[in-house]
């Protein structure tokens, strides 16, 4: 139990109506999750408005109510605080219920429309190949030093972050890396954290249905960096043209990386091979099993971090050598036929476009490049036809099929990705609901030292349709398939 006045504290209330000196015993932002004693705090969302389950909150044993409109209705006994915006407050009272965990370890965030969870997790794996004690935040799991929990969101909720880095004090650790999304900035899930630094990947085409406008989402990933301290570090991709705009109007220490503009931390790509890239970083030479352009950045977002937070650049150097591929981000199967299949959690028109180009590199006859893709439901419709392009312009064969339909039709969807298909191309695509059909008739058409491409799902592990999650795996589908090919 805590005191409500303690938890209160750097909150600005406008107005408060009842007795603060009270204890209380969670904080909530869902009135269903309510129990005796807790706080609830009303939250406007995207689909309905926290102030309407104030009463349910409050028949459930709510003992205060943290709102921005004080209801007609005042029940006898319970607390009413109001502010002017519940989503900041929240961050405040959450961050203060579990006592600031983020001021006792070195909390770095990365933001970016692509390479958060590549940058996040390897950071991760290689402060753990140096010694210490490390805590991540990532779209495919949240590590608590070596303890496992399930990711629900790539930036979870700031009660649920609070809690996991409290965690993450009790086990002693020292540093956590955390992506943080620009849907995370939106609806202040970082706010009143801590942070010690944040890096910024790149920015391009993406949820332009909850952004409206690539201003707004731009704009909306700057303020990561405008809320840093003076003490902390900001680190940008500077050769991507929104790099310096979100060091426009941060107190922190600037650094900038770069592999084609003139920048704090440099890198050359020397040679490229399937198995790896040759890359000159600071004078030294770098072998990484990581492939692509894209992955150079990473990897220098990578290096230039821990310089930053003072690792050795020898022993930087030699333990990203050691580095893997992150689960789901171009993992790769090479069956006994010698077709090569590519599991990539490319959902996004630049992440696509870099793969293929990736790909297409690295191609050294006249193998074909089959691939199999397609684009989520109830998210950003606008990324359907240019990935629909993407796909069928760079590849020999695409197949266009179902990723997570949600509650939209599978058919619609790859209808408006097929308007995307230049003339030319049509007589490449071909268009297959069912994403284990596809995947078998890719694995079908392949001849010996044919790529395939499965594009979108990466590590993810199930297909959602109508709020229904069943097992997928695109990997495993797609090594099945080539395992039970008869040629
Ligand atoms: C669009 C979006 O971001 N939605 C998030 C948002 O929900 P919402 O605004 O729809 O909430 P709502 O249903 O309108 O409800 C409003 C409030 O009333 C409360 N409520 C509701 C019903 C009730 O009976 N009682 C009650 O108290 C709700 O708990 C909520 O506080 O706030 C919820 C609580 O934090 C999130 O779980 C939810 O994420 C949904 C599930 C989601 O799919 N989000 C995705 C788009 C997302 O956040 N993605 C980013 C990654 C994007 C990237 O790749 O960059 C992420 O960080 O994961
Ligand atoms: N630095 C990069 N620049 C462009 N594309 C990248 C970069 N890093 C990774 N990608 C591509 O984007 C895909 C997603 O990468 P990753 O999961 O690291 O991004 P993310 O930012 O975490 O995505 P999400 O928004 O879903 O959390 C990869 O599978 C790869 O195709
Ligand atoms: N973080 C991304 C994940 C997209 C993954 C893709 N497989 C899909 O389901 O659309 C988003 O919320 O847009
Ligand atoms: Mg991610």
């Amino acid at each position: 139990m805590k005191l409500l006045k303690d938890i209160l504290y750097g909150v600005s209330l406008s107005a408060v109506s009842g007795d603060t000196g009270v204890m209380v015993n969670q904080i909530h932002f869902d009135s269903r999750k309510v129990e005796m004693d807790d706080v609830f705090v009303a939250i406007r969302g995207t689909v309905t408005d926290g102030h309407e389950y104030i009463q349910k909150a409050i028949d459930l044993g709510a003992r205060a109510i943290v709102c921005e409109e004080l209801p007609e209705l005042v029940v006898n006994g319970v607390t009413y605080l109001q502010v002017n915006d519940c989503n900041s407050a929240l961050a405040v009272i959450a961050s203060n219920f579990y006592e600031n965990p983020s001021k006792n370890l070195k909390l770095i965030g990365v933001t970016g429309t692509n390479g958060k969870t590549t940058v996040t997790t390897l950071l991760y794996n290689l402060f753990k190949k140096a010694g210490f004690k490390v805590g991540l935040i990532s779209t495919i799991k949240v590590l608590v030093d070596d303890i496992v929990h399930k990711a629900t969101h790539t930036t979870p909720d700031v009660i649920t972050i609070n809690d996991y880095l409290s965690k993450m004090n009790d086990v002693g650790v020292e540093y956590c890396f955390m992506e943080v999304s620009s849907h995370g900035i939106h609806q202040k899930r970082a706010e009143g954290l801590y942070f010690e630094g944040a890096i910024f990947t790149n920015l391009s085409h993406d949820h332009l249905d909850y952004h409206k406008t690539f201003a707004e989402y731009r704009d909306t990933k700057k303020k990561l960096f405008d809320g840093l301290p003076k003490t902390a570090f900001a680190l940008v991709n500077i050769d991507d043209k929104n790099g310096p705009v979100m060091l426009q109007n941060t107190k922190a220490k600037k650094y900038t990386y770069a592999l084609k503009s003139f920048a704090d931390y440099r890198a050359q790509i020397l040679e490229k091979q399937f198995n790896g890239q040759l890359l000159k970083v600071d004078e030294n030479e770098l072998w990484s099993k990581l492939i692509g352009d894209f992955n150079a950045y990473n990897l220098l977002a990578i290096y230039a971090t821990a310089d930053i937070l003072g690792l050795e650049k020898m022993e930087i150097l030699r333990l990203m050598s050691e580095l893997e591929n992150v689960d789901g981000r171009f993992q790769y199967y090479i069956s006994k036929e010698r077709i090569t299949a590519i599991v990539d959690y490319a959902h996004t028109p630049d992440a696509l476009k870099n793969v293929l180009v990736t790909i297409n590199a690295l191609r050294t006859g006249n193998e074909n490049v089959i691939t199999v893709v397609g684009c989520g439901g109830d998210r950003d419709k606008s990324k359907r036809p240019v990935m629909g392009h993407i796909a069928s312009e760079m590849s020999d064969q695409a197949i266009f099929t179902s990723d997570n339909p949600r509650t939209e039709s599978p058919k619609t969807i790859i209808e408006e990705m097929e308007t995307g298909v230049e003339p030319q191309n049509t007589r490449k695509v071909l268009s297959i609901e069912n994403r284990r059909q596809a995947i078998n008739t890719a694995c079908k058409l392949a001849m010996a030292n044919d790529i395939i491409l499965v594009a979108g799902k990466g590590h993810e592990t199930y297909q959602e349709t109508n709020g229904v999650r069943v097992d997928f795996d695109d990997f495993k589908e797609v090594k099945e398939a080539l395992k039970s090919l008869k040629k």
